[in-house]
């Protein structure tokens, strides 16, 4: 039989719970709260659990009456959620005072979506998401702004989790019109985190994007050239996954002489701020334990494993005046 080695930080086993994944990853959803981007990425082909590690399979999207962190399948978004409120709390006996927003969009086809706003979504069995509106993504310093988008004020995470919820069945409508068409469009959820304390005079404003990635199988081996939606779709992913890969080289890679190609693909270009050096980058690999996944899941560990080895930067804090 042969063997292929790779290293990474942490191995979770089948047997790993919610929390114990959560526990891996906790301070750094936290230092959001210090003022640093932070972006977590889940990867993996499709039905590898990408979705169950960041969201769980906990019925959550309840409102008030889900307590996350006393469910068992409760994953890493409603957690992280639960804690930076918590800790929110605790800060204010220092003087710190925070303020909470969140945005929901999804990629598909190289476009963002909005999963909050009111014209997407519509659905289209000959094409997908057919934007009624074109979303502009715009950077000042360390802020990035996506145009004619819905960002929400939240005073909780109940609050977070009704938008959640709110999200997922656009998402999952516009999956019934069109089959599988979650599974090929990125999904991120932006919490934007500003802080600012009374009596030290110290402030900071920094977000957390969390990434359900699409199936990064290659899905032309199985006749998406045959079929338009479909192979403009792969194309896309397939474009989004290898800028990502580059994006990350190059960050690692001084021989590039500085620049780094975020624009190659909206879904980096998204990201600019959550993914350059001064970020605090994290990707969360799934994989399947099935033999007939086999190539893939050595694909998706050679690709995880490159990431795991380029040092991207050195992060720093960003303050409110940024
Ligand atoms: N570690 C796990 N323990 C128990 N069930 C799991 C685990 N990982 C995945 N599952 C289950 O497998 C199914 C597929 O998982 P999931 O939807 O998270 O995959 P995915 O990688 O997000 O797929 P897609 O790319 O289609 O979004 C779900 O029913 C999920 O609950």
């Amino acid at each position: 039989m042969k063997t292929h080695a790779f290293r990474f930080d942490r191995v979770f086993q089948p047997s790993a719970t919610q929390s114990d994944v959560f526990e891996e990853v906790a301070h750094l959803t936290q230092s959001v709260l210090d003022g640093y981007n932070t972006c977590i990425f889940a990867y993996g082909q499709t039905g590898s659990g990408k979705t169950h590690s960041l969201e769980g399979s906990a019925n959550l999207h309840l409102g008030a009456a889900a307590v996350p962190t006393q469910d068992p399948e409760a994953g890493l978004i409603p957690r992280a959620v639960q804690m930076l409120w918590s800790t929110a709390e605790h800060l204010r006996a220092k003087g710190w005072r925070y303020e909470f927003e969140g945005q929901m969009l999804e990629i598909y086809n190289d476009e963002i979506n909005d999963l909050l706003g009111k014209h997407e979504l519509s659905g289209s069995s000959s094409g997908g998401s057919r934007n009624e509106m074109k979303h502009e993504i715009k950077h000042e310093k360390m802020r990035t702004f996506v145009s004619d988008t819905i960002v929400v004020p939240l005073e909780s995470p109940s609050q977070v989790f009704s938008l959640l919820a709110k999200a997922k069945s656009r998402r999952q409508t516009a999956a019934t019109l069109m089959n599988e068409r979650s599974s090929r469009s990125h999904c991120v959820f932006i919490l934007r985190v500003k802080g600012a304390n009374a009596l030290t005079g110290e402030s900071c404003d920094a977000t957390l994007s969390l990434v359900d990635l699409a199936g990064s199988e290659r899905v032309n081996a199985s006749g998406s050239d045959k079929d338009p939606v479909r192979f403009t779709e792969t194309k896309s992913i397939n474009k989004s996954l290898s800028s990502l890969n580059d994006v990350i080289t190059a960050l690692g890679n001084a021989k590039t002489g500085g620049h780094v190609p975020y624009r190659n693909s909206t879904l980096t270009w998204l990201l600019k701020n959550s993914l350059g050096g001064n970020s605090k980058t994290l990707m969360l690999l799934a994989i399947s334990p099935m033999a007939e996944h086999l190539n893939e899941t050595i694909n998706s560990l050679r690709f995880a494993s490159k990431v795991n080895s380029t040092v991207i930067g050195t992060a720093r804090r960003v303050r409110a005046s940024e």
